[in-house]
């Protein structure tokens, strides 16, 4: 099931199995390409949809850019087609499900897991950014978990509902950076922001600017109000990090190769990442 080959696929080409986090993706199903045996995920989208919200051509760029995207951390985007109502994305399937469905459950993660996620995570963004592309959306909710126990990227493109890059309204404001926060341009840095709040939550379960009212959060990421509970206890070379990554001058955040030298990487994150 590669996108290489310029297959029409339909939907005969598949056995349709149980839904995949019905609601979440749209209407997402587990499905097994008939002559390969191949197991995928079948995102299926409403044409009636996608025109209602004007994301056609987004979608389209989507699966150009996703089509030309192979990374072992990034959900792959085998290929689409499509009917008189609707489209299929043939996309890859992440056996051991999401990844924050495994934080809620674990409270937080250790050091040594929490590590191996956020190298696996940048070498992902690197590979990314060298593709000139950014807005991984690297929330917990975009993140699977691969038969190895892998992170995948899964830039889930439920947007359909609220679409300008899944950011507004209906997303979290917790992984908004200040440039995004006080809508200034941004660039491949506001990743690295993202990646550093993500390095929070992985190993304190909640995100670090986290509160009851959007407005408070809001501030809180403007000020940079970081602050390092006592418990769970954290070892200092983790804050260090996460202090270098979540600086308000984007300029001056942490680049992502250094992330991979940081001490608390190098001694932590399992070498296959
Ligand atoms: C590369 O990935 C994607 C690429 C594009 C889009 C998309 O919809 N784009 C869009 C849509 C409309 C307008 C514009 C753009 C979505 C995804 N990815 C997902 O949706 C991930 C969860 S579905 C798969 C999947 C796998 N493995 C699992 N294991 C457990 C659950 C589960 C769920």
């Amino acid at each position: 099931v590669s996108a290489g080959d310029q297959k029409r696929w339909t939907l005969n080409d598949f056995d349709i199995g149980k839904p995949l986090g019905r609601g979440k993706f749209g209407h997402v199903y587990l499905a097994r390409e008939k002559i390969s045996n191949h197991i995928v995920a079948l995102k299926v989208l409403f044409k009636s949809q996608l025109q209602q919200s004007q994301v056609e051509h987004q979608l389209r760029r989507e699966v150009e850019i996703q089509s030309h995207l192979r990374h072992p951390h990034i959900l792959r985007l085998y290929g689409y087609f499509y009917d008189q109502k609707r489209v299929y994305l043939i996309l890859e399937y992440a056996p051991k499900g999401e990844l924050y469905k495994e934080l809620q459950k674990c409270k937080h993660f250790s050091e040594r897991r929490a590590a191996t996620y956020v190298a696996s995570l940048a070498r992902a963004l690197i590979y990314c950014h060298g593709k000139h592309v950014i807005h991984r959306d690297i929330k917990p909710e975009n993140l699977l978990i691969g038969a190895q126990g892998e992170l995948k990227i899964a830039d889930f493109g439920w947007s359909v509902h609220t679409f300008n890059r899944r950011r507004t309204m209906c997303g979290t404001l917790d992984y908004l950076p200040p440039e995004m926060v006080e809508s200034t341009e941004h660039d491949a840095s506001v990743d690295i922001w993202s990646l550093g709040i993500l390095c929070y939550e992985f190993l304190y379960g909640v995100p670090p600017f986290e509160a009851k009212e959007h407005s408070d959060t809001y501030r809180r990421i403007v000020q940079v109000d970081l602050k390092f509970p006592p418990k769970p206890i954290v070892s200092s070379a983790a804050k260090d990090l996460i202090s270098q990554m979540l600086v308000k001058d984007s300029t001056q955040r942490l680049p992502l190769h250094k992330l991979l030298e940081h001490p608390w990487i190098v001694q932590n994150a399992e070498p296959s990442g």
